[in-house]
């Protein structure tokens, strides 16, 4: 579904080097690897978001297309339909003069072309699915951040998406509630068979949500295998230094 093959990604030097993976329909994958090593460059370039001053070299390819070299109008077809993201910080992605409900049907009306009222339906639809039924009408400020990060992942949600990557979505919540929106993640990704690049440091996060994990260290995978393999038995001296500082307990 979605491959990457040498992907380096660099400002005045690389920042991400020779990275290489692969998703298929509907698997869980985690990216793992401690603050700077790379995670959150490589999801924006499979989401063709860099910043500006970086660019990314190698391949994507997203059900067979390449990534890399399409064109922006192509890009922004695909973002938020095919492909979708859920970032740490909400406020930042969402429009704070828009009510929770229109943000939805506006990302269903973009890529779906339904009619505004069966885009309203469909969007309260989804608030109730992560379970925010009486959100529709509220402002991103009148919402906790648990709540603003749910009406995000109804938006990532709202066209079905092949692949979803979420980046460290729960890192900015109290724990009670990050347990809430991972449950949410979860159910949302597995009703639907979409794929998900779930980008955390938090190995029991990923020992919850992930089949399949990729280990980053300096730009680089050091590690990859399936989650159990990788956390009973780390291969990598880095992976074996993250499971140590964890308090993650393997059966
Ligand atoms: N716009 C930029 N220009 C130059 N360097 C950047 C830019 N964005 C990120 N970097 C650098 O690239 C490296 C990788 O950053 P990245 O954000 O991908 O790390 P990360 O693994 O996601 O870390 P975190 O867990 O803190 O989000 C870091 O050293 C960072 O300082």
């Amino acid at each position: 579904m979605i491959s990457v093959e040498g992907l380096t990604v660099a400002a005045s030097s690389p920042l991400v080097q020779g990275v290489s993976f692969e998703i298929c329909g509907g698997e869980r994958v985690g990216l793992i690897g401690e603050s700077g090593s790379g995670k959150s460059l490589t999801a924006l370039a499979l989401m063709g978001l860099l910043p500006e001053g970086l660019s990314a070299t190698g391949e994507i390819r997203f059900h067979g297309k390449q990534l890399l070299s399409a064109r922006e109008r192509e890009l922004s077809r695909l973002r938020g339909n095919e492909l979708a993201m859920v970032f740490q910080e909400p406020m930042s992605a969402l429009n704070p003069l828009m009510r929770a409900g229109r943000q939805v049907a506006e990302s269903i009306r973009l890529h779906g072309g339904k009619s505004r009222r069966a885009a309203s339906r469909r969007a309260q639809e989804l608030l109730e699915s992560v379970q925010l039924p009486d959100a529709y009408r509220a402002y991103p400020h009148q919402l906790s951040g648990g709540q603003r990060q749910r009406v995000m992942l109804a938006i990532a949600l709202a066209n079905d998406p092949s692949l979803l990557i979420c980046d460290e979505p729960t890192t900015a919540l109290d724990v009670t509630v990050q347990a809430q929106v991972l449950d949410l993640i979860l159910t949302g990704v597995t009703e639907r068979s979409t794929a998900l690049l779930f980008i955390t440091h938090d190995l029991a996060v990923v020992a919850r949500v992930c089949e399949r994990v990729l280990v980053m260290l300096d730009g680089r995978i050091v590690e990859e295998g399936s989650t159990r393999e990788v956390l009973t038995n780390p291969a990598h001296a880095y992976t074996r230094k993250l499971l140590a500082a964890s308090d993650l307990e393997v059966a």
